[in-house]
């Protein structure tokens, strides 16, 4: 038997799946490790440690699968995206990564705005977001350029992780795109928006597309990871390109909802002069010469992860939603906006932070649990609307990422979304898109179409409930005004935080 690994480096840990030839998950294993948020806005994780975490999680995938090392033809990888890590000669990471979800770049997005104007959206498609990486790189640049001066190189999370598996650096374009220095149309790298910041040309690694072959193992990589020199190794994509891929977002007109720690509503999307002036991301796809559109909840898993480490004590996930089927939708008057790290669409807004608003003396813990569930559903659902303003048509979304794995949010994406909500097989997405690209990379199917009607399975639909779904389309009204209502009382709050020793 033939076998691929698909590999996702997640922002809470590191998941990976063996496949075989039918797209059968033959095993899979995920290696958790820790964010830093040393002060408020910051996010980084230690680039060692996802290499650490990936190397335990093939070792695992390969001892409890029992499958031969000489049987897994090939490896890919999905990444969290945007994430900075500056290498230095050594091929070693200089700092922490500063990641996607960090906030602290607000000044460095502005001056992109003032140094570039209209040429960033023209060039690069997308507005200037603290999320994106060139921010990062600016602030590296203002208050630590002894570490930009000694970068050889600098990379993406995954990029990182295969850079140390195989000893060779490269970027794909679906990644490279939320850098904010791809000229996206022309897929390649934007030397006016590099020289613009005096980047040196050195610092960017060489663009291939996510199913290019990109090498074996290092020989000590293979004693570690139990894996050969047979296992060729695929570039990889955006997490969410690949999100996209194990979802079966291929064509035109087809709509995916993840909800990792991130929560993400992307569309298909083939036509590259589409503008949605910056209101939307518009990113390479890991499909060659095509794209996708996507809005993101900054913190919409996460928003549950924070409620559950604050408020649930020893609780799992399980445990904690066992009770909300016992509340009714609109949680009894209680409502929550999921702004807990800033927010990204549909409103940029590193300030911004969440409410619960409507407290009430009846409200007990399932509410809270409901009401966080619904408004991190809510806040997707303004993503939608973008889509829906822009023409598109959203009838039919697959669900996929760890909100998945709860068939109430899943109904619920239903009756707020107003669509069809699918349940894949198996929600592990990114990590099954990865899986897929390795298998095209291996030359198993013609194309990741063809490698997508072999591979996903549906499991189950949710249609809306229409008196649920009129219910949540009075609330979603409320919900839209908190944001207002709130943006400039947490303007205020923000000199209060960090004061914690
Ligand atoms: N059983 C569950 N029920 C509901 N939500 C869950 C469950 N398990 C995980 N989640 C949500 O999924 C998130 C993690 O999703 P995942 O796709 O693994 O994230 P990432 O790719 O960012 O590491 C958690 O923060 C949590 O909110
Ligand atoms: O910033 C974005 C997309 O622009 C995030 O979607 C990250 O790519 C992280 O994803 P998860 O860890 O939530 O999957």
């Amino acid at each position: 038997m033939s076998y691929v690994i698909g590999i996702d480096l997640g922002t809470s840990a590191v998941k990976s799946v063996l496949v075989d030839k039918t797209g059968t998950v033959v095993s899979e294993q995920s290696e958790a490790y820790p964010l830093y948020q040393p002060k408020p806005g910051y996010s980084e994780q230690e680039a060692e440690d996802w290499v650490d975490k990936t190397i335990l999680s093939l070792k695992n995938l390969l001892a409890s699968s029992g499958v031969k090392a000489e049987e897994i033809e090939g490896i890919s990888f999905s990444g969290q995206m945007h994430g900075l890590v500056l290498v230095g000669e050594d091929g070693r990471a200089l700092r922490r990564a500063i990641l996607w979800n960090d906030t602290r770049t607000t000044p460095q997005c502005r001056k992109i705005e003032q140094v570039l104007g209209d040429k960033l959206l023209k060039i690069a498609r997308n507005r200037a977001l603290e999320g994106f990486t060139l921010p990062k790189i600016l602030w590296v640049q203002e208050h630590e350029p002894e570490i930009l001066e000694q970068a050889s190189l600098f990379l993406l999370p995954k990029d990182y992780v295969r850079l140390r598996l195989t000893g060779n650096a490269a970027m794909d374009y679906s990644d490279a795109a939320g850098t904010l220095l791809l000229d996206v149309g022309g897929k390649k790298w934007s030397e006016e928006i590099g020289e613009a910041f005096g980047l040196k040309p050195s610092l960017f690694p060489a663009l291939v597309e996510s199913f290019d072959d990109t090498g074996s193992l290092l020989p000590e990589m293979q004693k570690a990871t139990g894996l050969t020199d047979v296992t060729r190794v695929y570039a990889g994509g955006a997490d969410n390109a690949c999100g996209a891929i194990g979802a079966g977002i291929l064509n035109e007109g087809q709509t995916m909802c993840s909800i990792g720690t991130s929560g993400v509503v992307l569309s298909y999307e083939t036509r590259r002069d589409l503008d949605f002036e910056g209101k939307v991301h518009f990113f390479n796809h890991s499909e060659k010469d095509a794209f996708y559109i996507m809005g993101v909840t900054l913190a919409a898993g996460y928003s549950m992860q924070w409620f559950r480490e604050t408020f649930g004590g020893e609780a799992s996930f399980e445990e904690l939603l066992a009770g909300i089927g016992e509340v009714a939708p609109g949680a009894n008057g209680l409502l929550f906006t999921p702004y807990i790290v800033g927010e990204r669409t549909p409103h940029p807004d590193a300030d911004i932070r969440g409410s619960f608003i409507g407290i009430d003396a009846s409200h007990k813990l399932p509410h809270f649990a409901r009401a966080v569930m619904e408004g991190i559903t809510f806040s997707l659902r303004e993503s939608i609307d973008i889509l829906r303003a822009a023409g598109k048509t959203v009838d039919k979304v697959v669900s996929i990422g760890g909100g998945a794995k709860n068939r109430e949010w899943l109904q619920m994406q239903a009756d707020v979304f107003g669509a069809d909500v699918v349940k894949l097989e198996s929600e592990q997405g990114p990590a099954m898109g990865a899986a897929m690209l390795a298998a095209f990379g291996s030359g198993w199917f013609e194309s990741l179409q063809d490698c997508a009607r072999e591979f996903i399975r549906e499991a189950k639909t949710y249609t809306p409930d229409a008196q649920r779904a009129e219910t949540y389309s009075k609330l979603f009204d409320v919900y839209q005004d908190v944001y207002g209502q709130t943006a400039e009382l947490n303007r205020k709050l923000a000199a209060f935080r960090g004061g914690d020793q």
